[in-house]
């Protein structure tokens, strides 16, 4: 049995989650912790993984106390950077072995959305990201999207393309947020739940990629896969592609 605890477990994901691992057969809830409660409580001798969906301000002070106690830790918060990214590959540096997984998405159909974006990029001249959430959430533009952005510029690059036309000239426009030269628009909406639609366009065509999670459930295979996984690829690694390809 895989003894997973979980970070966040009162909250709309966290509750998800401890659903999820009550139905999987291989696996048995640890400690359940919330925002009064203190990580360093997880250790080996009461988890083996440890799933944290909390707040973007609490992940990385989470994460970087789970690796001091040793224990594998599968990550769908949100509020990542470059530069807290290498605060937890630095100290992933002294455990060897140790696994942090981190989803900026852990529905199929968005990773599959991202893959399809990342590789349409190089054959359109134009592409824009439209994430759309409940308006409960704290943070825009999504992970999700970010992730997104990011990926289609990669593909940008690699394929030698220069900036996407826009005759914009306004002091202060409204075109969202330019992530990795690739706008990213959010809308916060009572009753949706996490949706988002990449744009592409040529001249006489338009290219739209869109990929919908209606409930949180479609996040819960790609939790327990991660959980399953954890350790087997040691140190950081960033996105469910790689488990899934
Ligand atoms: N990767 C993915 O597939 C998904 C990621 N998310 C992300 O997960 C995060 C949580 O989302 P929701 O569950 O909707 O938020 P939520 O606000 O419903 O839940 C967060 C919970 O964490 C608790 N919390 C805050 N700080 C804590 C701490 N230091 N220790 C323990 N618990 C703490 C809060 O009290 C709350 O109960 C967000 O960053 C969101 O973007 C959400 C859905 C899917
Ligand atoms: O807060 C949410 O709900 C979600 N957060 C993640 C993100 O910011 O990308 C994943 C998904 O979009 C749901």
């Amino acid at each position: 049995m895989i003894r997973v605890s979980v970070l966040g477990a009162g909250g709309r994901m966290g509750t998800e989650v401890v659903r999820a691992l009550k139905d999987a057969q291989d696996m048995q809830t640890a400690l359940l912790l919330g925002p009064d409660d203190d990580p360093s409580s997880i250790n080996p001798s009461n988890t083996d993984v440890a799933v944290d969906f909390t707040s973007p301000d609490a992940v990385l002070r989470n994460t970087l106390t789970l690796i001091g106690q040793g224990v594998h830790s599968v990550i769908g918060t949100t509020g990542w950077t470059k530069e807290r990214l290498d605060q937890v590959r630095q100290a992933l540096d002294g455990h060897p072995g140790l696994s942090v997984f981190i989803a900026p998405n852990f529905a199929i159909s968005a990773v599959l959305a991202d893959r399809f974006a990342a590789m349409a990029a190089r054959y359109f001249e134009s592409a824009e990201v439209v994430e759309l959430h409940h308006p409960d959430k704290v943070d825009a533009p999504s992970g999700t999207a970010l992730g997104t952005a990011s990926a289609i510029a990669e593909a940008r690059r690699q394929a030698g393309m220069g900036p996407m036309p826009d005759a914009t000239q306004q002091p202060d426009p409204s075109r969202g947020r330019v992530v990795d030269g690739v706008h990213v628009h959010a809308v916060r909406l009572r009753g949706l739940n996490a949706h988002e639609e990449v744009l592409m366009g040529n001249p006489g065509e338009q290219l739209t990629i869109r990929a919908d999670s209606f409930e949180r459930v479609s996040f819960m295979p790609g939790v327990l896969l991660a959980v399953r996984r954890a350790g087997s690829i040691p140190g950081l690694t960033v996105g469910l592609d790689h488990y899934l390809f």
